[in-house]
């Protein structure tokens, strides 16, 4: 397995990879770039079927975060952690989870503050909490007093979308606008609710029938079948579920002419972003209009001061809206597509000449 000449590897700061017997750890920390601050990043616990593999996630997620970070204008970098297992069996030993958990946060004390853990899919609060006593370098634990932060990344969506739409369909309300939103968890039912307020008509879609139902109920929406969604006869379709739902055959479906929503990753390839821009179908760049959660993360107590300043947080994540304007425009003037204009602006901020480098 080599590091320095993997496809994925991006001049990365720092891979680490470590190794704890006692508890079975096996992890590997990526720091890509702390030229505007240190790396945060969430904790992925997957069952990963090869080193490899994990290698590429990790190399690739911390990547993310960088360019995620400073579209957002946030004084910080890139960074991620993956642990290779089991999270489900490993639950089922507790005194095993907190070894595991502590011995991971000991590998990123001795990192000294050049990456914080958050938490990611397979880790949890609770796990968090577990790394947080060996070091102080983590994120969204109940002492930040953020709590969850899917709420606030549905608002950054919904101010998203509210550019997008003003940009490619010149209007500056959303009433009666026919939105489609697919996957009704945390950050899609949030931002459906931003929408009802706004007067917006929704049409919702999941896997899951008592999630539709309720919203169905709550806000008189239309139940769409989740197989065809994407393709809803709508103004805005808010991809909320999974990644890379916007392939060939999707955007060939496609009869919205605005694409804004939460899920991460939703190109399943980047050459997608340039098949929208073909088709005269604006995409809102994904790690842009979703970074409301990290952007709260960075207002935590402790970060930027003693408390947790709720208002300024929500004045930093209504910067979106006016990126993504600056984008959209960017992407026009240059003829490329949104999320290659999202990229360009993203490595202007951390890329920076002259701007010296933290490690
Ligand atoms: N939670 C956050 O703060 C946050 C931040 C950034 C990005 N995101 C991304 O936003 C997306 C949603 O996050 P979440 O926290 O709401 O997740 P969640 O797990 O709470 O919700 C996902 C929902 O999508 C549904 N779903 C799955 N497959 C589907 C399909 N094929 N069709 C329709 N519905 C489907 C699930 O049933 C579930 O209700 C994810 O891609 C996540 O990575 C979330």
């Amino acid at each position: 397995m080599s590091v320095f000449a993997h496809p994925e590897f991006d001049n990365h700061e720092r891979v680490v990879f470590v190794r704890d017997a006692e508890s079975g750890l096996k992890a590997i920390v990526a720091v890509h770039d702390t030229s505007l601050g240190p790396a945060l990043g969430g904790c992925r616990f997957w069952t990963y079927a090869s080193d490899d593999e994990a290698l590429t996630d990790v190399l690739r997620l911390s990547r993310g975060m960088t360019y995620k970070s400073a579209l957002a204008g946030l004084p910080l970098g890139g960074g991620k952690s993956v642990v290779i297992g089991d999270a489900r069996a490993l639950r089922a030993e507790p005194a095993r989870a907190e070894a595991l958990f502590r011995a991971l946060g000991r590998a990123v004390e001795q990192l000294g503050g050049l990456y914080t853990a958050a938490e990611d899919v397979g880790t949890s609060v609770a796990d968090l909490e577990l790394v947080g006593r060996e070091t102080r370098h983590v994120a969204g634990v109940a002492r930040g007093q953020v709590g969850d932060p899917s709420p606030y990344t549905a608002y950054g969506v919904f101010r998203g979308l509210q550019a997008a739409v003003r940009h490619k369909l010149g209007r500056s309300d959303l009433e009666g606008l026919r939105v489609a939103v697919q996957g009704l968890g945390h950050v899609g039912q949030g931002l459906c609710e931003h929408l009802a307020e706004a007067g917006a008509k929704l049409i919702v879609a999941d896997l899951d029938g008592e999630r539709v139902a309720a919203l169905v109920e709550r806000f008189g929406a239309e139940a769409g079948d989740p197989a065809a969604i994407l393709a809803a006869d709508c103004d805005v379709v808010a991809p909320c579920a999974l990644g890379a739902v916007l392939n060939d055959d999707s955007i060939a479906a496609l009869r919205a002419p605005v694409v804004a929503g939460a899920a991460n990753n939703q190109l399943a390839e980047p050459r997608h972003g340039e098949l929208l821009r073909r088709k005269g179908v604006l995409y809102a760049p994904d790690y842009l209009v979703n970074a409301g959660g990290i952007i709260v993360i960075a207002y935590e107590a402790g970060r930027r001061g003693p408390r947790f300043e709720r208002a300024q947080a929500m004045a930093h994540i209504d910067r979106i809206h006016d990126t993504a304007l600056e984008i959209f425009a960017r992407a026009e003037r240059e003829g490329i597509a949104t999320s290659l204009a999202a990229d360009r602006l993203a490595e202007e901020r951390f890329r920076r000449p002259g701007r010296a480098r933290a490690a």
